[in-house]
């Protein structure tokens, strides 16, 4: 693991967001095409601000949420809503939003065909992640249902998950394609997630699902 501590929180927005678009460039120029995928919550929001600006070949990028929450695209707390308010604007309104929700009662009922899209751009070209005070990445919650099949390598790309702290059900990226990105950011701010993300190396992964992402990624803090 590598970590970067910035001086404060707008500047280690803007310094990742043109990271992510130098790396994006890069696979566009070698490969033609790219995968970027992101976190929702309440943080990476001015990070998409500036990306969306950004001028890359955005028709060329996929883009995908690490997970979402089981809920319509028109709930405040849906992480699609944030990507299409905050990063699909701009120049990368071009981008191809390739969708981890579909209209339904439960995740499982359209896993198979989300999973179905997201196949064709693995590996992931950059990966964004962010983690919860309580350690949990993407919505690999500690506690979870399903966490132990979700942290091995033969789990599926994507599974539902449930968790008291999730709140509703999720749909998420398990640890295996999240691993295998070519390059892996994690982006926490706070003094609480530093405390976390410190405890978190003394921990195996299911108590602290961040872990198993931990080794090849660099982490991004401010406070
Ligand atoms: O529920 C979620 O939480 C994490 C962390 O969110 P934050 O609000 O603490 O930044 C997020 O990375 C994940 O995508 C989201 O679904």
């Amino acid at each position: 693991m590598k970590f970067v501590e910035y001086p404060d929180r707008e500047f280690l927005m803007l310094k990742l967001a043109d990271v992510i678009a130098g790396e994006l460039a890069d696979f566009l120029r070698r490969e033609g095409r790219a995968s970027l995928c992101v976190p929702g919550g309440t943080t990476p929001g001015p990070i998409f601000d500036t990306l969306s600006g950004v001028d890359i070949d955005w028709a060329n990028v996929a883009v995908f949420l690490n997970d979402e929450r089981w809920v319509p695209e028109d709930s405040p707390r849906s992480n699609t809503r944030l990507l299409r308010e905050r990063l699909l604007v701009g120049r990368a309104a071009a981008a191809q939003l390739v969708p981890l929700y579909a209209p339904a009662d439960q995740p499982e009922d359209r896993l198979a065909e989300l999973a179905e899209g997201i196949a064709p751009h693995l590996p992931i070209s950059v990966l964004l992640l962010g983690m919860g005070a309580d350690m949990h990445t993407a919505s690999l919650f500690p506690g979870a249902d399903r966490l132990e099949e979700a942290l091995t390598d033969s789990a599926p790309t994507l599974m539902a998950l449930r968790a008291d702290a999730a709140g509703e059900p999720r749909i998420t990226l398990t640890a295996g394609p999240l691993r295998a990105a070519m390059n892996i950011h994690i982006l926490i701010t706070g003094a609480e997630k530093r405390v976390a993300l410190e405890k978190a190396q003394h921990l195996t992964p299911a108590e602290a699902p961040v872990k198993a992402i931990l080794a090849n990624a660099t982490v991004h803090w401010a406070e």
